[in-house]
């Protein structure tokens, strides 16, 4: 069927298959051995960091988990072990964002008993380190919630691990890395986003590693295909009756025939692709009012300090004391054109009057924030998907993080301008499909990317 994605072709073609492949293991183990003893063993840590609570004191959900047996991964190929591509582990994929840095930890569960023993002490250490913890100094969270396992990446089975930290955090995660040991494993660190270029230099200087850059757009459109492709009964979702408070429903959308598609990526500033095909896409558009924008002017405005701060302080305000509505200027509706006086006429347009701006709350500003920049979004995104003849949109970025104002209002705003032509699409993994595209890249790429050249692709 023209535009149809064949659901775990992905997968199929990248699978090996695992029972019994003993020639496999033994020659991985070998492989392995011969790094431990080529890279020798660094600084450890002991893995008995305590877990902390989230910041903004949420328990998170139990980790899902998504199982794929060796068995359902149809079209297995046989394996020769002398053109294994794997990379020596760890396995990270990094997206190094204008916020927030995404990190993407691959754990093999299909290790070899002889790969297990030969394992060097520092990876075993990073490995009991991640899991046993949530919370990573400071400002690191891992997203148990999100965690996939059984999943196929290059040829290896294992666990998906998410872990976010604030950008501006960098010199204290470098620091923490070498404290790890990670800086004597020379191990490939792929890296995507702004920060792999801008950080490049200091991840040399500090951990003696060379960054492997990838493209940030290429990587957010492969890793949203992995993601949806191995995730397939439930990365993607939409609203129903996304305004009305006890009918609104959140229903798991079927993205097995997705071309044509927008994406639309919210994260500092917002950067809209059209997806035409596998491995064909456009940049069409992009605002500088995004993600970033709204936790800037809402610091700014409201005193606060982290987005979910921001995020909680709109979910307790009114935006009608501060944006004048068509009702404020028409006294009702705007009838010849269909306006509702309902609608924003002009956000944040009552602040011009000394009495209004006396009777507003910080709860009332952030919530103005949030909706002027979200509806700003969803009238750019109506404009491209109109220009481009596109049904399907989808939201991602982790503007949308913890976040279901903005991703009710899209929902609405598609479907209500559009006159129910536009569909607003949310995926579970919001904002790491680019440090996801990032390790696909670096299982693909394998030992070439270990030499000390760096990689551009894109
Ligand atoms: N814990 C957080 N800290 C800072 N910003 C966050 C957080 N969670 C969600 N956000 C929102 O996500 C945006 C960053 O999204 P992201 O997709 O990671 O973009 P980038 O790659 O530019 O860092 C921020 O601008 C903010 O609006
Ligand atoms: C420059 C960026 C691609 C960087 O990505 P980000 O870190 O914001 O996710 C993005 O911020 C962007 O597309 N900004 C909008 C630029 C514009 O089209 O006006």
């Amino acid at each position: 069927m023209p535009g149809e994605r064949k659901k775990g072709a992905r997968r199929a073609s990248d699978a090996v298959a695992r029972e019994g492949d003993t020639s496999q293991a033994s020659e991985r183990s070998k492989n392995d051995a011969e790094r431990s003893v080529n890279k020798g063993e660094g600084g450890v840590g002991d893995g008995s960091e305590e877990t902390l609570p989230t910041t903004n004191g949420h328990t998170e959900p139990p980790p899902k988990t998504i199982k794929v047996t060796a068995g359902e991964m149809n079209g297995a190929t046989s394996h020769h072990p002398a053109q294994d591509p794997t990379p020596p582990m760890p396995w990270f994929g990094m997206d190094i964002g204008g916020t927030l840095t995404k990190l993407v930890y691959f754990e093999p569960t299909d290790l070899s008993e002889a790969e297990e023993e030969s394992e060097v002490e520092t990876i075993k250490n990073i490995r009991r380190y991640l899991k046993s913890n949530k919370a990573y100094g400071e400002t690191g969270h891992r997203d148990a919630h999100l965690q996939m396992e059984s999943v196929c990446v290059g040829n290896r089975i294992g666990t998906l691990h998410f872990i976010r930290f604030p950008t501006s955090e960098m010199c204290q995660f470098l620091e923490l890395c070498k404290s790890k040991g990670m800086a004597s494993l020379a191990s490939t660190i792929c890296a995507t986003g702004g920060g792999a270029y801008k950080f490049e230099e200091g991840f040399q200087r500090e951990m003696n590693l060379t960054l492997h850059k990838f493209d940030e757009l290429d990587s957010l459109i492969s890793g949203i295909e992995y993601i949806e492709d191995n995730n397939m009964d439930s990365e993607c979702y939409y609203f129903l009756n996304p305004r009305s408070p006890n009918l609104c429903q959140k229903i798991t959308y079927d993205f097995s025939n997705p071309y044509p598609f927008l994406v639309v990526n919210i994260g500092s500033g917002v950067s809209i692709l059209a997806v035409d095909g596998p491995d064909d896409y456009r940049r069409v558009s992009g605002t500088s009012l995004g993600g970033g924008t709204f936790l800037g002017l809402c610091c700014l405005l409201t005193g606060c300090n982290t987005f979910e701060e921001a995020i909680e302080l709109a979910a307790n305000g009114n935006n009608e004391n501060i944006d004048k509505l068509v009702r404020d200027i028409y006294g009702g509706d705007y009838e010849r054109f269909g306006l509702s006086g309902d609608i924003v006429a002009c956000s944040f347009g009552h602040m011009n009057s000394a009495e209004k701006r006396a009777n507003v709350s910080r709860e009332d500003l952030a919530c103005a924030t949030l909706i002027t920049i979200t509806n700003n979004i969803g009238s750019i995104a109506r404009m491209v998907a109109a220009n481009e003849k596109i049904e399907k949109v989808l939201f991602v970025g982790n503007f949308l993080r913890v976040n279901p104002i903005s991703m009710k209002l899209l929902s609405h705003a598609m479907e209500f301008w559009s006159e129910g032509k536009l569909k607003a699409i949310f995926l579970e993994h919001e904002g790491y499909f680019g440090a996801v595209g990032c390790l696909l890249e670096l299982m693909k790429t394998g030992e070439q990317t270990t030499s000390s050249s760096t990689t551009t692709s894109g």
